[in-house]
């Protein structure tokens, strides 16, 4: 169990995932973990969990050792503002998840002297299953470690160049979208060729899961593993084929280059 208290600002789709994840890890205790988001109605769930839950960003910095940022791009500024009394630059360490916002446009509006991490989470991080990047541009070896021992609870982790933030937000973030819809066409195809919805779904995703693990637990290659389902003139390679020539991998690369693209565009500073 960590003493550190954690407050993530904006508790939305990842910040709470975020929060659920922690909990589930062990890490830490609900108590130490605090939630803000502007209706503090909509977090009665959480605070009945034993979460802290505030609607004011400054009050609920204050006591934090560690600050998670998760409120939308366009958000980032009015919460910067609201903050920045209540941060002691020298004592606590900031973390933002937010994409597009460089950890240089928060300390220029925040202190220069302030620890900043950005991290690249993505929503399976509510089940400890995160792909999390994280990168910095003046944060200690201590305060990284501090972070990757965090986020190692709830996933894998990778430090990265700050500058391929928006890469991985693209690849990883965003990712989660892109497996889970090539997995609903594979159910989709699972319907047409006889299984019920339920059960082609389900026999879709474990599909996707026991071939995302032989590449994780084998430290194959997709290539090397799909030559061994290709048998010759078989029915692999004449799917497989079909799909390629109708743009399947051109299609997934494409989309995440113009997600990527996309990513570095989304904070405005005004
Ligand atoms: N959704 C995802 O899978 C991922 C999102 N991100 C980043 O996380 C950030 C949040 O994304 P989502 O969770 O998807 O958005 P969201 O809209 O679900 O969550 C944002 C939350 O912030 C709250 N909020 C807005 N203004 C606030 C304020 N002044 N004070 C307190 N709370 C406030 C909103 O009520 C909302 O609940 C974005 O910057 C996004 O780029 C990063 C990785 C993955
Ligand atoms: O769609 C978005 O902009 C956010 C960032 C990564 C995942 N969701």
């Amino acid at each position: 169990m960590n003493s550190n208290k954690i407050t993530i600002i904006g508790s939305g789709n990842i910040g709470l995932s975020l929060a659920k994840g922690l909990v589930k890890s062990g890490l830490y205790p609900a108590s130490a973990i605090t939630l803000t988001r502007r209706n503090i109605n909509s977090l009665a769930e959480y605070a009945a969990q034993g979460f802290q839950t505030f609607d004011n960003n400054a009050q609920a910095v204050k006591n934090a050792d560690i600050i998670v940022l998760a409120v939308l791009p366009q958000q980032v500024n009015k919460v910067l503002d609201e903050i920045k009394p209540s941060i002691n630059p020298e004592k606590q360490l900031f973390t933002s998840v937010v994409s597009g916002v460089t950890c240089n446009n928060i300390k220029a509006k925040l202190y220069d002297s302030l620890q900043v991490v950005r991290v690249m989470p993505n929503t399976s991080i509510a089940i400890q299953q995160s792909m999390t990047c994280f990168a910095t541009d003046n944060a200690s070896a201590e305060s990284l470690k501090l972070v990757k021992d965090i986020f190692d609870t709830v996933g894998m982790t990778i430090q990265i160049e700050e500058g391929l933030m928006t890469s991985a937000t693209a690849l990883c973030a965003c990712g989660i979208a892109f497996f889970l819809r090539s997995i609903r066409a594979a159910s989709q195809g699972g319907v047409e060729v006889g299984f019920h919805a339920h059960d082609a779904l389900m026999m879709a995703a474990q599909t996707a899961k026991g071939a995302a693990d032989l590449l994780l637990q084998l430290a194959s290659h997709p290539e090397h593993e799909i030559d061994k389902v290709t048998s010759p003139k078989g029915c692999t390679i004449a799917g497989l084929n079909e799909m390629e020539h109708n743009g399947f991998s051109s299609a997934m690369i494409k989309g995440i280059k113009t997600s990527a693209k996309i990513a570095g565009e989304l904070y405005t500073k005004e």
